[in-house]
């Protein structure tokens, strides 16, 4: 077994790998997630919509540790302001050593999870994202993803392509969702916002926060 292979299969039909934790964070955290949104999408490198092949996606991201622009990863926001977007903060890699830890992952693979990438996104109640994999990250190492406000759906599907099979589930305000291990290359996305499902007291009133966890496994030479 590798480092990042899950050999447990959780019995929500998401296959091995691939776990679901609903109301995993608690009310105040979430606020207190929201709170720090407030602060990342101001900048230094405001939050935007990514342009892919010369169309704005309908999420708005913002990055911290590393900036994700399609399809790299690079320390300066070349496609916003030039601007070095904010470290990673070390209370986000404890928080994803204890998602992997509740999510089954065993002691040694939650020690040596160092995410250093945040993805954090906002949908508005129309957006929405295409099935895509994740995979500009060299590293293999599991993603870790939390979700604030409005609920969607999203879709969950197979290493191989787009289409069938997936499950699609439903990621409430305070959820966990983590692939790793046979499920890292995953197609998923988000085919629905379900408008006005945000829990009082989250801190969001409209639309949904998705924060995504990542290792690159780059190296800092600082070139870009
Ligand atoms: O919003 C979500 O739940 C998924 C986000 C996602 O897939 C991504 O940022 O790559
Ligand atoms: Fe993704």
């Amino acid at each position: 077994m590798t480092l990042f292979t899950l050999d447990i299969d959780p019995p929500d039909g998401l296959g091995p790998g691939a776990a679901h934790l609903p109301a995993w964070l608690s009310l105040d955290q979430q606020r207190w997630l929201v709170e720090q949104f407030r602060v990342w999408e101001r900048g230094p490198v405001p939050i935007r919509a990514a342009k892919v092949r010369g169309h704005e996606m309908s999420v708005r991201t913002v990055c911290l540790g590393w900036h994700w622009q399609p399809y790299q990863y690079t320390r300066r926001a070349t496609d916003v302001n030039g601007e070095e977007v904010p470290p990673f903060p070390d209370w986000m890699v404890r928080l994803g050593r204890r998602a992997l830890a509740d999510a089954g992952y065993t002691a040694e693979q939650v020690s040596a999870y160092t995410p250093d990438t945040a993805l954090v996104n906002f949908y508005h109640r129309d957006a929405r994202m295409g099935m895509h994999q994740d995979k500009d990250e060299i590293s293999s190492a599991p993603v870790v993803s939390l979700s604030i406000g409005d609920a969607c759906t999203f879709r969950f599907g197979n290493v191989e392509n787009r289409s069938r099979p997936y499950t699609d589930l439903r990621l409430a305000s305070g959820d966990l969702f983590v692939f790793g291990g046979p499920a890292r290359l995953a197609f998923h996305g988000v085919t629905r916002v379900h408008p006005s499902t945000a829990p009082d007291g989250c801190g969001l009133d409209d639309g949904r926060i998705n924060i995504t966890l990542r290792m690159t496994g780059m190296t800092d030479d600082r070139s870009d």
